[in-house]
């Protein structure tokens, strides 16, 4: 019990201290608090002092933003009001532009109106006389019908006119026999000076002289005069007189043009079915290739070397023909072309046409009624005029080739171009088969003057130029015989033999006879002149038509 009290008793005095011990916590509790209301009072007097200057700073800073912005306002206002008042300056500047230019367009638009006013009565002035017009041209499409009509009838008038000129010349043609020759004297040329200095011969001036060569009978245009210095029996020094008369003579001012204007009738007569040859016929140089073909690059003339004024006969003629024949086609003519190009060296057939491009092929030449065959040498179908240029040129080439080879040949060398014109007529059944042959025949110059007397070569080249054409001479004069039982020595020379059925009675044969003017190729131009004359003399009969009806 006593402990129990003891216990109670230190359970009071537990519970005594414990009370006072809260009354002092509670009591330094109560000290803390207002001690920090107090504080916060002190803070909050501070916070809302602070509050204050920041409202005051933001206020301020406010303003100075305003006041700034309002500078800026400013600014702005005054340079919107200088844009202003400058765009105002323009826009009265403009307006009083348009001012001026608006009076202006009323002056205008017055002298407009009175213009529109003045068209307007000229319009009316035109309408009448279009009116009047078209009653005009209705008039004449009927007048123009009327003259086509009369223009068709006149051109099968000229057509018909045509087929009797053709007829006609033909005929006159073989009134005078089918032999013709024409002489063409060259103008004098660059290398006749060079040649003549060479060979000491030339003048003071450095020019080479001129033969002494006249033409007489100048309205005919067929004589040629020669005045050569010689020598009498006694020795004295004479001038003689040489006239020639041909069927033509050309003066070295002739053109290219003038000589086939009086070549083309001839030429056209193989569309005929005449067998036609034109021999180029003169010593070395004196303008054989130049008649016959024309300058050296004479067929790269681009598309058409016929239209160039330096082209000769050939591409002129095959241009002809090649027209001739379209035109006759209206008439129911259609023709086919064939050619072959060789050459004759030292009395061996080349030809030009070749696989290879330097033939060494025998060839042999066969005959039958009317054609002639050269065997292994090429025919080529000719379609078109350009063709035959591109092969004339490839032949050329070949030529060259073959001269480059063997010392200046060509002009040891014939060459022949053989066109062959086959023609059908599907109206009045109609055929003919005949042969144009162009023949530019070597150098004719004596064998003293070939320049073979040193040269075997030469000498064997110059021997047998001299025998075909001492042959052709041969075979003329012995067609000029006109008799049916003469021989005739066309196996002479390959020449006469491979032109055996264009030579003769039944052909037409032109010579053309190239002469230099050169004082230095005098004699041999008179020997030139001599054979030609030879030639002109024999009349060979009446040329025959290679022509019959089918059926
Ligand atoms: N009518 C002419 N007009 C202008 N030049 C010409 C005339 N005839 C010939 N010639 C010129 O004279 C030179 C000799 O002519 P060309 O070559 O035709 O002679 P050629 O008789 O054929 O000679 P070759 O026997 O050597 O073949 C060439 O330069 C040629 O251009």
């Amino acid at each position: 019990m006593e402990a129990l009290e003891a216990r109670v008793a230190s359970m009071a005095d537990l519970f005594e201290e414990e009370k006072m011990k809260n009354e002092a916590r509670l009591m330094k509790e109560r000290q803390d608090r207002m001690r920090g209301e107090e504080q916060v009072k002190q803070l909050q007097a501070e916070l809302g002092e602070q509050r204050r200057i920041a409202e005051r700073v933001v206020i301020e800073n406010r303003r100075s933003v305003e006041e700034e912005e309002f500078e800026q306002l400013r600014e702005q206002h005054a340079r919107e009001k200088r844009r202003l008042e400058n765009d105002l300056d323009r826009e009265r500047e403009s307006v009083a532009a348009l001012k001026a230019t608006l009076s202006q367009q009323s002056t205008a638009h017055l002298t407009m109106e009175s213009t529109h006013s003045a068209l307007r009565n000229q319009i009316t002035a035109l309408t009448t006389d279009l009116d009047t017009h078209k009653a005009r041209i209705a008039a004449l499409e009927a007048e123009l019908v009327d003259t086509k009509r009369s223009n068709a009838h006149l051109e099968n008038e000229l057509r018909e006119a045509e087929s009797l000129r053709r007829k006609l010349h033909n005929e006159v043609q073989e009134l005078r026999g089918n032999i013709r020759v024409f002489a063409r004297v060259r103008p004098s040329v660059r290398n006749d000076s060079v040649n003549a200095v060479a060979q000491g011969g030339a003048a003071a001036d450095g020019t080479a002289a001129l033969a002494s060569i006249r033409y007489p009978n100048e309205r005919e245009a067929n004589q040629i005069e020669i005045l050569a210095a010689g020598e009498s029996a006694t020795g004295t020094a004479t001038m003689s007189k040489h006239i020639f008369t041909f069927d033509r003579v050309f003066q070295p001012s002739a053109s290219q043009a003038d000589v086939f204007e009086e070549v083309a009738h001839l030429t056209q007569s193989v569309l005929d079915g005449y067998n036609t040859s034109i021999f180029a016929y003169g010593q070395t140089g004196s303008g054989k290739t130049h008649t016959l073909e024309g300058p050296a690059d004479c067929f790269l003339t681009g598309d058409d070397p016929a239209s160039h004024q330096g082209a000769g006969l050939i591409p002129r003629a095959v241009q002809m023909l090649w027209g001739t024949a379209e035109a006759l086609k209206d008439k129911g003519w259609k023709y086919d072309f064939e050619g072959q190009m060789l050459e004759i060296y030292l009395d061996g057939i080349n030809d030009l046409l070749g696989r290879e491009s330097f033939d060494k092929a025998k060839h042999e030449i066969k005959h039958d009624k009317t054609r002639t065959v050269i065997t292994d040498a090429v025919v080529v179908p000719l379609v078109s005029p350009q063709q035959v240029f591109a092969l004339l040129e490839k032949a050329k080439k070949r030529r060259q080739v073959a001269a480059t080879l063997m010392n200046e040949r060509s002009s040891r060398s014939h060459s022949v171009f053989i066109l062959r014109v086959r023609g059908q007529n599907a109206t009045t059944m109609e055929c003919c088969d005949a042969v144009l042959n162009l023949v530019d025949l070597a150098g004719s110059e004596r064998l003293s003057n070939s320049g073979s007397a040193s040269d075997p070569q030469r000498l064997k080249e110059a021997q047998s130029i001299n025998k075909s054409l001492s042959s052709l001479a041969d075979v003329i004069a012995a067609l000029g015989q006109n008799k049916a039982s003469a021989h005739i020595p066309y196996r002479n020379s390959t020449l006469t033999w491979l032109l055996k059925n264009s030579l003769g009675g039944n052909s037409k044969t032109l010579m053309l006879l190239a002469l230099s003017p050169m004082a230095a190729h005098q004699s041999e131009s008179l020997c030139s002149l001599r054979f030609a004359t030879k030639v002109n003399a024999t009349h060979i009969g009446t040329a025959k038509r290679m022509l019959k009806v089918d059926g």
